[in-house]
């Protein structure tokens, strides 16, 4: 873990030529998930986050595109994949412990709705220090659009908060290799709202840089995410209205740019 993060800072440092082979602007035009670089900019005002990032796809490993993961670090790419691996298995762990607690059928009720692809982005979050913290952020106000997100933070320096009740919570850096585990939206829709996607922010830091790493868990982007059938009935209806999850991804990011969240538009 420490050598992945300490890879992923060195070529955070490297120069903006070197990180721009791995864009996520086709042509220099076009916005794509993948690739190192910022949101796609969707209106004239939007306010840009305060850092740097480089977002992967890992999972299915046959759909990898090495072209975008550095290759600079030389250990950059071995280690990504070792991690990855092992993620997986506290990952699969954790949903099927999920899968008890909602009482389903089988400890894989939640698993098997990712499809036959389900997809894993590693999303490495670099915060440079910020010299007017207030007046930007590192992350605006979001929930996790997946199903299931484990994040590795900086184990020294703090800037993740989570909304509850209207109040900013503070979450402490963790040390000895803490995962933090939180829920995306797609479970809080296949789960009927049992669990949910809470809205979190990270604020920036005038003197210290920060990172963290996200491992994305999501479905199949063909797939429908929608409330698991056994946990409905005639008491309990669908509180979401189900859709694709392609779909989500793009609304994702059209609601984020207006600072909204998309799940609201899917409460029945
Ligand atoms: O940097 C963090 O602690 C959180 C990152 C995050 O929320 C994200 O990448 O979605
Ligand atoms: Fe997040």
């Amino acid at each position: 873990m420490d050598g992945l993060i300490a890879a992923s800072r060195e070529f955070f440092r490297e120069p903006l030529e070197e990180k721009r082979a791995y864009s996520n602007l086709i042509g220099g035009k076009q916005w794509q998930l993948e690739g190192y670089g910022n949101d796609p900019v969707k209106t004239q005002d939007q306010i840009m986050d305060w850092s740097d990032r480089l977002h992967l796809r890992v999972e299915p490993e046959d759909e990898r595109n090495l072209d975008r993961w550095p290759g600079h670090p030389e250990s950059f790419r071995g280690l990504l994949h070792e991690y990855t691996a092992s993620c997986k298995r506290v990952k699969d762990g954790i949903l099927r412990a999920m899968a008890r607690l909602l009482e389903l059928g089988e400890d894989d009720g939640i698993l098997n709705q990712f499809g036959d692809k389900g997809t894993t982005y590693a999303r490495f979050n670099y915060y440079p220090a910020c010299p007017r913290p207030d007046l930007v952020l590192g992350i605006r106000p979001h929930s996790d659009v997946c199903v299931l997100t484990l994040l590795l933070m900086d184990e020294h320096v703090a800037g993740l908060q989570v909304l509850r009740d209207g109040t900013w919570y503070r979450v402490p850096p963790v040390r000895d290799h803490t995962l933090l585990v939180n829920v995306g939206v797609s479970l809080e829709i296949m789960s009927n709202g049992v669990f949910w996607g809470p809205v979190h922010r990270v604020v920036t830091n005038s003197e210290k840089e920060r990172t963290s790493l996200a491992m994305f868990y999501s479905t199949d982007l063909e797939k429908e995410v929608e409330p698991i059938a056994e946990l409905l009935g005639e008491k309990q209806p669908a509180r979401y209205r189900k859709i694709k999850f392609r779909n989500f991804v793009a609304e994702h990011y059209e609601y984020f740019s207006k600072r909204e969240r998309v799940i609201e538009s899917l409460k029945i």
